[in-house]
């Protein structure tokens, strides 16, 4: 804490003695009332403020902290303490306006001191104050009720101020309490502005008193009622205190002439006090009127402060009302977002149901087909079985059957060895000559591209003379070679070459009377047609007849398969003729057969029954035949000329109307088998020819299968032995298999011992035809003896 006496300032204070010291703190509408009742009471007298200014408690109270605050703001030079100067100093200031409205001399007293009651009794005793009005309550018992004193200050002051002091203690305009001075009493008497008014007189002591009382009473609702009593009360002081003079002057008249001029000097005198009295009533009036006046403002302030109040109430609603209309637009646009986005996701779901339920379609959809697709694999897969299960089969019967080649391959060898083969009959240019009359051109059967084929009668035999181009690289040797090779081939479906001549390069084959597989189709010579049943014999020994070519080593590939290369002997047994031709076929130099063979064939109608990738590479396969037994199967199928029978045939598939297509001269055609040899033959014709069918394992035995499954019946009552007897193994005259069969003169095979006993019984005519035989010479058939020990091995 500062130096009190530094901080200590005066401010128009000149006499101590005549001053009442009023305590006011800052409390303005508190002190303000306390500060009335000393105008009131003392009017006539100086009154001083006395401020002690506690520097804490404006930092305390929250609206004087907030005003400093924005001080500080405004002055940021200046320091706290100076702005709460400055402070108490405006307060101060107003004060004192309070009393220059009030017309009365006023000055201030402001010290520092942290403790204020302590300032208060200390400023009393260091000026000697002897007049001095203060507030008697704190703020919470601030009331017009109070009856006592009610602040810590008010007591402290009460207590230990000098008792020099004389102190009023007011609340709400009322005095509260009194505490008189005690020492020197005559003096505080004399200093009393109340005393003073009747200091000579006894009756003064009661007016005194009922002043006091009155004194009480100012500030009350019965103010101007005690005014008016105070003005009496006052009247009769004067009036007492005059007729003491006029009684004291009476007492005393040596000299009348300055008895009279005492007493009009008293007169007067009792004038101006009169006047002053009257004075003093109009400045009460005045003071009165003042203190209205001041209520009003107060009033008029306190109206203001509302109506500002009022104002920035109704702007701060105002503001907050434009804020709530604002947030209210913003709700009402979030409102709109939220209900638009509401729509959409509406829209969006309702999209989503839709799909939903077209999802839901489909997944029904979905079921069935999966439904239908399982069955249908379900119904797949057991086909897969029964293939795989008939794929294990004929794997078994195929590897069954390459067993059984193999073991007659190994009885054939060794058979071979033992079995003296027929030495090939070599013919001269001569005996071919005369057996072809001289190649009359009527005797001419076939023109090839290999050459012409001539009907002959060789050494009493129906033979068929190839005669092959003479010209070319190949000598003598290698072509004996060949054909002593080619004579070792010996199947029963495969056309016995018998002899040959090698001075013109001719080849003597077995004559087969009843022509190509191609003249029967064609029914050339009005040929009857071939039955059903026939066709499939046929398409069966065809297809052995390949497999026994196929498996010789190295495999010997027709080449040039169709359909008449199959020729038909007595019985309509078919035999494959022309087989291993290449290598006796004079070729160019650089050239190979295959290849020379495919450079022709793509230029004439034989190509349609060649392998398209043989006549793209050149390069023969035994797949090859397949594709030209496939070609074969379809035209012993439809009976229909070679061009476009495959198209035909896949449209008649697809349309489900094969039938149609079927060769009707041939019979009733089994349908189902019909149809399934059709799939198979365009199997054969795949292009690819991986994709090509297997001759053993998938032609063979179907065809065999078919073969069996449309037998007739009463074969079909026969023994398994009985049905399986190939007829051309069967001797037409003892209708048994053969053991030495002999070919007559006829072109018919019969066993040696059957012929030979009917020739030597005087016949000389054939038993099959009855016809005159040219001759009674007997051939031996060593190919079909060979066939029939094969066969019989194999049952
Ligand atoms: N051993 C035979 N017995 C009866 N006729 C035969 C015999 N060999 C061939 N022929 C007949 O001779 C014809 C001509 O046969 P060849 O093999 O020479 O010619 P291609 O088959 O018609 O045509 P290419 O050989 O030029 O392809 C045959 O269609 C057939 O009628």
């Amino acid at each position: 804490m500062e130096n009190f006496e530094e901080n200590e300032q005066e401010r128009g204070l000149c006499d101590v003695e005549e001053t009442i010291f009023v305590a006011v703190g800052r409390n303005i509408e508190k002190s303000k009332t306390t500060l009335f009742w000393a105008v009131q009471n003392f009017a006539e007298k100086k009154i001083c403020l006395l401020h002690v200014h506690k520097p804490i408690q404006v930092v305390a109270a929250f609206k004087e902290r907030k005003y400093a605050v924005n001080r500080l703001k405004q002055h940021a030079d200046k320091g706290f303490r100076e702005l709460e100067r400055e402070r108490v100093s405006e307060v101060l200031d107003q004060y004192l306006l309070i009393l220059g409205q009030a017309g009365v001399q006023g000055g201030t007293i402001l010290i520092e001191k942290d403790n204020v009651e302590n300032g208060i009794v200390d400023i009393i005793a260091r000026q000697k104050i002897r007049w001095l009005v203060m507030g008697a309550a704190e703020d919470k018992y601030y009331s017009k009720k109070l009856v006592e004193l009610k602040s810590k200050k008010a007591i402290f002051v009460c207590q230990q101020a000098p008792i020099s002091c004389h102190i009023w203690f007011c609340c709400k305009g009322r005095l509260i309490y009194t505490r008189n001075s005690i020492e020197d009493r005559s003096e505080v008497e004399i200093a009393d502005p109340f005393l003073m008014l009747n200091s000579d007189v006894g009756t003064m002591q009661s007016g005194h008193v009922k002043l006091e009382s009155l004194t009480h009473r100012l500030g009350s609702p019965d103010a101007e009622e005690d005014a008016d009593e105070l003005e009496t009360s006052c009247c009769s002081v004067q009036s007492s205190w005059s007729s003491n003079s006029l009684f004291g002057t009476s007492k005393s008249t040596p000299l009348l002439t300055d008895e009279l001029t005492h007493f009009q000097e008293e007169k007067s005198q009792s004038r101006i006090e009169q006047a002053k009295v009257e004075a003093k009533n109009s400045k009460r009036i005045v003071y009165e009127e003042v203190v209205k006046r001041w209520k009003q403002e107060d009033n008029a302030v306190e109206a203001k402060c509302k109506v500002k109040a009022m104002q920035s109430l109704c702007v701060k609603e105002m503001s907050q009302r434009k804020e709530l209309e604002e947030l209210l637009a913003k709700e009402k646009k979030e409102l709109e977002r939220i209900k638009n986005q509401n729509d959409e996701t509406v829209k969006e779901l309702h999209m989503v149901h839709n799909q939903n339920s077209i999802m839901k379609g489909q997944i029904t959809e979905s079921h069935c087909v999966v439904k239908e697709l399982e069955e249908k694999i379900i119904s797949a897969v057991e086909l897969l079985i029964s293939f795989k299960q008939k794929r294990d089969e004929l794997r078994i019967e195929c590897g069954n059957a390459k067993r059984r080649v193999k073991e007659l391959k190994r009885l054939g060898k060794r058979e071979a060895a033992s079995f003296s083969w027929p030495e090939l009959l070599e013919f001269s240019f001569i005996e071919l000559n005369q057996a072809t009359n001289n190649l009359d051109p009527s005797w001419k059967i076939g023109e090839g591209r290999y050459g012409n084929v001539y009907r002959g009668l060789l050494r009493h035999l129906h033979v068929a003379i190839k005669m092959l181009p003479s010209y070319g690289s190949q000598s003598l040797l290698e072509f004996k070679h060949e054909v002593e090779v080619l004579s070792r081939v010996r199947h029963p479906n495969l056309v016995i070459l018998i002899g040959t001549c090698p001075e013109s390069r001719s080849l003597v084959y077995e004559y087969l009377r009843n022509g190509s597989l191609e003249d029967c189709l064609a029914c050339k010579d009005k040929k009857t047609p071939l039955l059903w049943q026939k066709r499939l014999q046929i398409a069966s020994e065809v297809c052995s007849a390949l497999i026994y070519l196929h498996s010789n080593e190295p495999p010997i590939i027709h080449g040039n398969l169709k359909p008449s290369k199959v020729l038909l002997d007595a019985n309509l047994v078919s035999k494959l003729g022309d087989f291993g031709i290449f290598h006796l076929i004079p070729q160019g130099e650089t050239t190979s057969n295959s290849t020379a063979l495919c450079n022709e064939s793509k230029n004439n109608s034989s190509s349609v029954y060649m392998d398209p990738e043989y006549l793209e590479t050149g390069k023969l396969t035994p797949e090859a035949d397949v594709y030209s037994f496939g070609i074969i199967l379809l035209r012993l199928l439809t009976g229909r000329p070679v061009l476009g029978i495959m198209k035909d045939v896949q449209c008649a598939l697809q349309k489900g109307n094969f039938n149609a297509l079927l060769d009707c001269s041939a019979g009733d055609w089994p349908r189902a088998e019909a149809e399934q040899l059709a799939h198979l033959a365009l199997r054969c014709c795949e292009k690819n020819r991986l994709n090509r069918p297997d001759l053993v394992s998938d032609l063979w035995s179907v065809l065999e299968a078919m073969k069996a499954s449309c037998e007739s019946p009463v074969s079909q009552s026969g023994s398994k032995e009985h049905r399986r007897i190939p007829s051309h193994f069967v001797c037409p005259i003892l209708q048994e298999v053969m053991k030495d069969p002999h070919i007559a003169a006829d072109g018919f095979t019969y066993e040696g011992e059957a012929i030979r006993g009917w020739l030597k019984s005087g016949h000389n005519t054939s038993p099959m035809t009855n016809l005159k035989l040219e001759h009674c010479d007997l051939l031996p058939n060593y190919a079909l003896h060979q066939a029939i020990l094969e066969w019989q091995q194999q049952w």
